[in-house]
C-alpha cells in the first residue's frame, strides 16, 4: 500500500530534524526515514565522539604537562581507555536519543526505519512500504571514502567509524591522510600514548591553508612525538608479523612504516550511490554529490538536497545552514542562498585552528590591494598565562573597502575567538569597527582589534 504525506525527509542527520520540525509545525504531514542511527555521522561517528575524545586526551596532556603549572602528581600517569570509550559512548549515547526522543513526540511526524530508495520523481521505497509526497528533501550525508590502493585490500584498515570501537591502545597507529580527520585522530592517540605516524600525499599537512599555517600545525604534531611523512606518493599497504606494513615514496625517511593499526583518513564520500536517484532523474557530479542550485534545489523540481551529500559543505553547522536555507525560502518567503554563507570551521588540534573567509593565498589571488596583519601567540597575554602559546593570529582585509577577506586563529581558544570575525565580516562592516569595541581583558579576543590596527599592506609576489 502506499501512503502519500505533504513530505519526505532522508536521514536524520544535522538538516532533516530540524527541517521535519519546521514542516509539521507549519501544519504539513511529514515522513523521515533513517536506515541506521538517528542522529547520523556528526553525533555518532564524527563530531561529537571526537570533540570527547580530544577532552580525555588534552586531560591527559596536562596532566604530563601538570609541574609546568606547579602542581604534583606523584605516581605514574595512565590513560584507561576502556574508561575514555565509555565516556565517549554516554556522550553520543544522550545526545542521539535526545535525537531520537525530539522526533518520537514531534506531531505529525511518521518515522520510518530503513533503508530509503526513490521509485519515481514522487515515491520513496522504503522495505516493503511505498511513500509519496510532492516535496523530498535528502539529507543522507556520506561516509569515509576507501579508495584503491595496492594492498589495500590485504590488511585490517580501521575508519573513523571503527576507530571508536577501539577500546586499548594501538602499539603504532598508522593514519593515512593528514588533514582534519587525520590530525586530530593523531594528536589524540599520540597523547594517550601510541606512536603515531601520518602519512599524507601531498607536500604539506591540511593543505587547504597557507604554508605558514600548515607549517605551524606540523610544528606542534612534531612536538608531542607524531612522526610525519609528507609527499607519500606511492603508499601501498601489504599484512605483516606486526600489524600492517605501509610502504612510502616520501622525498626523505624510511621507505616503509610497520604499525599495529592503520586508519584511512582520506576524506569522504556521498551516500547517493544506493539511493536509486536515476529512478528519479536526479542529477549527480562526477563524485555522487547531488547537483544543487543555490537554493539547494536539485534538477528534479520539488526534491532538495542538504548536507554533505550536495558537497556544498562538508560540516555540521554547513547541513544546519542548508536546512535554515531551505526551510525561510519555502515557509518564511525570504530568498536564502548558499552562496551568501561565509565559510568557516575549526580544526580541533590542541591548540585549535580557528578559520573564516578566504586564506592569504585566495585573497591574494583576487587581485585586490590587501592588507594584513599577525600576530604570534606569544604575545597573547591569556595563552601566556594559560601557558598554551603555541600559534598565531592572521587576518586579511581588503586595503579599498576594508573590509575583512579572511583570518586563521590558530591558538588557545581559537575556535571561539574566531567568531568575533565571523560576526562583523556577516554584518558586513569594516574592520575599523573592531577598533571602536571594547574588548574584555585577558581573552584571546581582545588582541584582534590590535592586530587589524597593525595591518600593513601586502606587497604581490
Ligand atoms: C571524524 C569526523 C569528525 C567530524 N568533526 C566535525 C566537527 O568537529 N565539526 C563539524 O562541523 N563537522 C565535523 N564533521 C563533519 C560532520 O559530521 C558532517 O558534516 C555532518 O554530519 C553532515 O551532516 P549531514 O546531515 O549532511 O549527514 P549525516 O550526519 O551523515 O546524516 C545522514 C543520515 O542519513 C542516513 N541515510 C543515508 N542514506 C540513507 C538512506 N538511503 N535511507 C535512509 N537513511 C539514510 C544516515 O544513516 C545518516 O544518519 C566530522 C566528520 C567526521 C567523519
Ligand atoms: N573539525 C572539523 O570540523 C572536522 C573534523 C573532521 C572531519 N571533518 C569533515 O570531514 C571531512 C573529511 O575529512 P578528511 O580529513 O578525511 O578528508 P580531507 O578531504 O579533508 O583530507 C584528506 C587528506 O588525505 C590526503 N590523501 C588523499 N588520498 C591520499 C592517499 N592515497 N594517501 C595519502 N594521503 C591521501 C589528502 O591529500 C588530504 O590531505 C572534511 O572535509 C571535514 O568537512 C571536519
Amino acid at each position: 500500500m502506499t501512503q502519500s504525506f505533504d513530505a519526505l525527509i532522508i536521514g536524520a542527520g544535522q538538516a532533516g530534524p530540524p527541517l521535519a520540525g519546521r514542516l509539521t509545525a507549519a501544519g504539513m504531514t511529514v515522513a523521515l526515514i533513517e536506515r541506521h542511527l538517528f542522529g547520523g555521522t556528526c553525533v555518532n561517528t564524527g563530531c561529537t565522539p571526537t570533540k570527547t575524545l580530544v577532552a580525555s586526551a588534552y586531560a591527559a596532556h596536562l596532566a604530563h604537562r601538570a609541574a609546568d603549572y606547579g602542581v604534583v602528581i606523584s605516581g605514574a600517569i595512565a590513560v584507561d581507555m576502556a574508561q575514555v570509550k565509555a565516556r565517549v559512548n554516554a556522550v553520543v549515547a544522550n545526545s542521539r536519543s535526545g535525537q531520537e526522543a525530539w522526533l518520537g513526540s514531534m506531531e505529525r511526524l511518521t518515522v520510518f526505519r530503513g533503508q530509503a530508495r526513490f521509485e519515481s520523481a514522487n515515491t520513496l521505497r522504503v522495505g516493503d512500504e511505498l511513500l509519496t509526497a510532492p516535496q523530498i528533501f535528502i539529507n543522507v550525508g556520506g561516509r569515509a571514502r576507501v579508495p584503491k590502493m595496492p594492498g589495500i585490500e590485504k590488511i585490517d584498515y580501521l575508519t573513523n567509524t571503527s576507530m571508536l570501537a577501539l577500546d586499548s591502545l594501538p602499539r603504532h597507529l598508522v593514519i593515512v591522510g593528514g588533514s582534519y580527520i587525520g590530525l586530530e585522530f593523531a594528536q589524540i592517540y599520540r597523547r594517550f600514548g601510541a606512536a603515531v605516524t601520518v602519512v599524507e600525499k601531498g607536500p604539506r599537512l591540511v593543505s587547504r591553508e597557507d604554508e605558514d599555517i600548515s607549517t605551524a600545525i606540523r610544528d606542534v604534531l612534531e612536538a608531542e612525538g607524531v612522526q610525519v611523512r609528507t609527499g607519500a606518493e606511492c603508499i601501498a599497504f601489504a599484512p605483516h608479523a606486526d600489524g600492517a606494513s605501509v610502504h612510502l615514496d616520501c622525498t626523505d625517511g624510511e621507505p616503509e612504516v610497520i604499525g599495529s593499526h592503520v586508519l584511512l583518513a582520506v576524506g569522504r564520500q556521498p551516500n547517493t550511490d544506493d539511493l536509486g536517484l536515476d529512478r528519479a532523474g536526479i542529477a549527480i557530479d562526477e563524485h555522487g554529490y547531488i547537483t544543487v542550485d543555490d537554493q539547494l534545489r536539485t534538477s528534479v523540481p520539488g526534491i532538495w538536497a542538504l548536507g554533505d551529500c550536495n558537497g556544498r559543505g562538508a560540516f555540521t553547522h554547513t547541513a544546519y545552514n542548508d536546512f535554515e536555507i531551505v526551510a525561510a525560502n519555502l515557509l518564511d518567503g525570504e530568498a536564502r542562498r548558499v552562496s551568501d554563507r561565509i565559510p568557516a570551521y575549526a580544526l580541533y588540534t590542541d591548540p585549535p585552528l580557528g578559520r573564516v573567509g578566504m586564506t592569504e593565498a585566495q585573497a591574494r589571488a583576487t587581485g585586490r590591494p590587501l592588507l594584513m596583519g599577525t600576530r604570534p601567540m606569544t604575545r597573547v597575554g591569556r595563552a601566556i598565562e594559560k601557558g598554551e602559546s603555541q600559534g598565531l593570529i592572521k587576518i586579511v582585509a581588503d586595503a579599498g573597502t576594508q573590509r575583512i577577506f579572511g583570518a586563521a586563529i590558530l591558538g588557545v581558544g581559537g575556535d571561539e575567538a574566531i567568531h568575533g570575525l565571523i560576526d562583523i565580516m556577516t554584518a558586513d562592516q569594516p574592520y575599523t569597527t573592531l577598533q571602536r569595541a571594547v574588548p574584555i581583558h585577558p581573552t584571546v579576543s581582545e588582541l584582534l582589534p590590535t592586530v587589524v590596527g597593525e595591518m600593513q599592506p601586502l606587497s604581490p609576489t
